[in-house]
């Protein structure tokens, strides 16, 4: 998809189309919409960092509860959006047997408990036992650091959902 298409969207399509890069926060979306025209992908892709960052710390906390947890209720039940659906799969979170997912489910809940927040990793970029090291791992930092080791998270699953976007549009136009 050219960037000036992108920028000719209406604020209803754009939405519609990048509603989901920071996962249940259209939000961002709406407000980065103003920014436009923007000079490529990655200069949406800074739009939407800078946004996040310029958040308070409660506003980034919020993000973070907007997602739902890795091998979670939403799995289980066929809740989840399809991107993290997607997400989730490729990690393996769909496929644990009954002692993973127990573990699975001890460890978020720990994590919750000690946060206030659940768990977000880069499912695309983890299997299903780097995520278990790191969720065991990150349970043993501090609050603020951990916020933002998991907000880091938050913007490589963005930066992948964005390309995906673009690339699947590409897809759709050499297949006319
Ligand atoms: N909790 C959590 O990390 N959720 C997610 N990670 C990811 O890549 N997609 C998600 O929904």
């Amino acid at each position: 998809m050219e960037i000036n298409v992108v920028n000719a969207l209406t604020y209803e399509d754009f939405v519609k189309l990048f509603g989901n890069v920071v996962e249940k926060c259209p939000l961002i979306s709406a407000a980065i919409w103003s920014h436009r025209p923007f000079k490529d992908l990655a200069d949406l892709e800074a739009h939407v960092t800078e946004f996040i960052d310029s958040l308070p710390d409660s506003g980034k906390e919020g993000i973070l509860r907007c997602h739902p947890d890795l091998a979670g209720r939403d799995l289980q039940s066929g809740t989840l959006t399809r991107e993290s659906q997607e997400e989730q799969s490729q990690a393996g979170m769909n496929t644990l047997d009954s002692a993973e997912g127990l573990q699975m489910y001890r460890l978020n809940s720990e994590y919750k408990e000690r946060f206030g927040f659940p768990f977000v990793i880069c499912a695309r970029l983890n299997n299903k036992a780097d995520i278990v090291r790191q969720l065991s791992e990150r349970l043993k930092n501090d609050r603020g650091p951990e916020r933002e080791r998991a907000i880091e998270e938050v913007k490589k699953i963005c930066s992948l959902r964005l390309r995906n976007i673009v690339l699947s549009d590409i897809q759709t136009q050499t297949n006319k």
